[in-house]
């Protein structure tokens, strides 16, 4: 998926001119204020993401875009903009959505009940109904309306399209014993076929995670795992997993102590201590660089565009995750 990535009927708003010396403030005209600082900062940034424009141009990266960083109305349209930012680059993003406290919601609004264990939600025939109609009639169409208003580049599927996931039955993790949580599923299988056809014709997939098992019983597959299993299918250049903390921290619950880069040995040593929330997250982050994508990041999306941080400054934000054998330096650009 290394080709030219123009998307077709792109509709990005013309830039609006510059104002030129001398400009009007109400019927005065008055001279712009000389500022070089302020000019040298924006072209330092701008010059900064040169070789981050370079690294992932043509290249895949999943955003793994998890329902607690769906918090509100700017950040969803602060998110909206980075794919379009992306996809404008040259870069193809894929997004990966959760949706997990909507459909909490949507359950508790049923009179459903729901727990968690180790992380994954226990899912009867009931929920599983419930679990595919809000990621794909509900969360999944709305963040590709909120991208549509740039232009016609997103399109919505499931691990049900096209062949995309193959699913096989899991159990939780908890205190380090197996616990069976129903319709719960891993990726074992991914067709890209139906990915890799969006991107030749330049659009944005957005994937939910929901997949079929060999039988075609539906699965509820945790998005951070199939995120994980997606990059690694298409062969991504990074993953970024948009949650609702600022990464992981190494003695939560205090959050004075963030992880800035942990590389996979180190993570796969400390996975077993971790807090639920974090386990299929940073499981997932460990998965994609254990199969060659070459970082994986968890990144705060209650901040708006902190994605465009992570991905175009040396300094990134975030817990990043790499591979166990040497690579650059964290904050050393390619
Ligand atoms: N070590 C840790 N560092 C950061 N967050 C942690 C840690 N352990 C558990 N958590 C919890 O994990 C949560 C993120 O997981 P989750 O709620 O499943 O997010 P999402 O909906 O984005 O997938 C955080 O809000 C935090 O409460
Ligand atoms: C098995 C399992 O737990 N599936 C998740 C799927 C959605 C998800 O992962 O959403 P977030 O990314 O927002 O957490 C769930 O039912 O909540």
């Amino acid at each position: 998926m290394n080709q030219d990535p123009t998307p077709p009927d792109v509709r990005i708003d013309e830039p609006t001119p510059q104002p030129r010396l001398p400009r009007t403030v109400g019927t005065r005209r008055v001279m712009r204020r000389n500022d070089p600082e302020g000019d040298a900062a924006k072209v330092a940034v701008l010059t900064g993401a040169l070789p981050w424009l370079k690294e992932f141009h043509s290249h895949v990266v999943v955003i793994k875009y998890g329902g607690h960083a769906m918090v509100d109305d700017a950040c969803r349209r602060a998110f909206a903009e980075d794919m379009v930012f992306l996809r404008t680059c040259g870069i193809l993003p894929v997004v990966v959505h959760g949706g997990g406290p909507q459909i909490s919601a949507m359950l508790t609004r049923l009179g459903i009940p729901s727990e968690f264990r180790g992380g994954l939600r226990v899912t009867t025939p009931e929920t599983i109904d419930v679990v595919r109609m809000v990621l794909t009639g509900q969360v999944g169409p709305d963040i590709v309306g909120l991208i549509n208003q740039h232009g016609p580049m997103a399109v919505h599927l499931s691990g049900e399209d096209g062949g995309l996931f193959t699913a096989e039955r899991t159990t939780a993790v908890v205190d380090g014993e197996p616990v069976d949580v129903g319709l719960v599923g891993d990726v074992v299988a991914v067709d890209t076929t139906p990915v890799a056809a969006l991107l030749d014709a330049g659009q944005i997939p957005v994937v939910a995670s929901v997949a079929p098992d060999a039988d075609g019983v539906v699965h509820n597959v945790n998005a951070d795992t199939a995120a994980a299993a997606l990059a690694a299918a298409l062969d991504a250049v990074k993953l970024v997993v948009l949650t609702d903390v600022e990464g992981l921290y190494a003695n939560w619950p205090d959050r004075d102590s963030l992880v800035q880069q942990i590389d996979a040995r180190e993570l796969s040593e400390v996975l077993p201590e971790l807090d639920s929330g974090m386990v299929p997250k940073m499981a997932a982050c460990l998965r994609a660089v254990e199969s060659g994508v070459k970082r994986a990041t968890v990144i705060d999306g209650r901040t708006p565009h902190a994605l465009l941080l992570e991905m175009f400054t040396t300094e990134g934000t975030g817990t990043m995750v790499v591979p166990a054998s040497p690579i650059p330096k964290e904050g050393t650009a390619p």
